[in-house]
């Protein structure tokens, strides 16, 4: 039997922020809430972990209340984008103080819905299903991660921070058992397309893919893939853009009347961004 236990962990939030579980609802008219989460464009949704990240630091240090240019500063995107963003959530602060901190960060954590303490089944608990089980932002997010399976003998019954792990033939049965509603993919690629389908059968309908392929699944299903290489490699390709386009301005007939020799050391490079993009 699988404990129902929170994975315990270094949290993002403080205590004063995190919500317990499972926690009150707020009670809200459906239909406003239905038309307010589809009317959220997806680029602010990528955003709302950034601003959460940003409050849960502002709020261990000490503060309050935050403007909306440093809160903008702390998450690392331009003010004109945090107020739009907050605008999306009808939060528009306060002339002359900006946003109380502790209701910010409730409103946009229930905004993203990690109020209701949602629950997460980890697929494939090897290398990366075992460091995912023991990670310690999802609880501090609001998740719980509430099962772990696999397929081979020599993992399935070895327990992983504090959770047996189970066979993927009790999969079903214990999604609905733990009311899990997330599935994490952990598996190699060649599996990953059958326990996606082993998830979907068993009632999971929004799944994180680690697996380097891309899922066939239903219009009912929201798959997110993670994948570290491809960031690697567009970072790579970024670096390489700049570098030419260093090389051009440097070579370009605007450099000046004298010849130039290319370099990719002359021009200065532009100013530091505060801008961090999440994988
Ligand atoms: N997205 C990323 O940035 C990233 C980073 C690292 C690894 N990965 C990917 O994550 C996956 C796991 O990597 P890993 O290093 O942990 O591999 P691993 O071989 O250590 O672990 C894979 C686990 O999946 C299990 N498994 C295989 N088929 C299964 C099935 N049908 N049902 C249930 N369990 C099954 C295996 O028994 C094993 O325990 C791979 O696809 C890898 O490419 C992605």
């Amino acid at each position: 039997m699988v404990d129902d236990a929170v994975v315990a962990g270094r949290g993002h939030a403080p205590a004063s922020l995190l919500t317990p579980d499972p926690a009150p609802r707020t009670p809200r008219d459906p239909a406003e809430d239905a038309a307010t989460l589809a009317d959220l464009p997806d680029a602010t949704v990528g955003r709302l972990p950034q601003y959460l990240d940003a409050l849960s630091a502002l709020a261990e240090s000490g503060r309050s209340t935050v403007s909306s240019d440093a809160l903008a500063a702390a998450a690392g995107v331009g003010s004109a984008t945090l107020r739009k963003d907050l605008s999306h959530l009808g939060s528009y602060g306060t002339r002359g103080v900006g946003y109380d901190i502790a209701t910010l960060h409730a409103q946009l954590a229930g905004r993203l819905g990690d109020r209701a303490g949602r629950r997460v089944v980890i697929v494939g608990i090897g290398n990366l299903g075992h460091a995912l089980a023991g990670y310690g932002g999802f609880a501090s997010r609001g998740f719980r991660v509430v099962g772990l399976f696999d397929d081979a003998p020599d993992v399935v019954g070895t327990v992983v921070t504090g959770l047996r792990v189970e066979p993927v033939s009790r999969l079903g049965a214990a999604v609905a058992e733990l009311g899990a509603t997330i599935g994490v993919l952990a598996v190699p690629g060649w599996a990953a397309q059958t326990a996606c389908d082993e998830l979907v059968a068993a009632g999971v309908r929004s799944v994180l893919n680690f697996a380097p392929v891309a899922l066939r699944v239903g219009a009912d299903v929201d798959v997110r893939r993670v994948d570290l290489a491809s960031e690697l490699q567009i970072l790579s390709f970024r670096s390489r853009r700049r570098d030419r386009a260093t090389e051009a301005v440097g070579s370009g007939p605007t450099a000046g009347s004298a010849p130039r020799a290319r370099s990719t050391v002359a021009a200065p490079g532009p100013a530091p961004r505060l801008v961090e993009e999440v994988v």
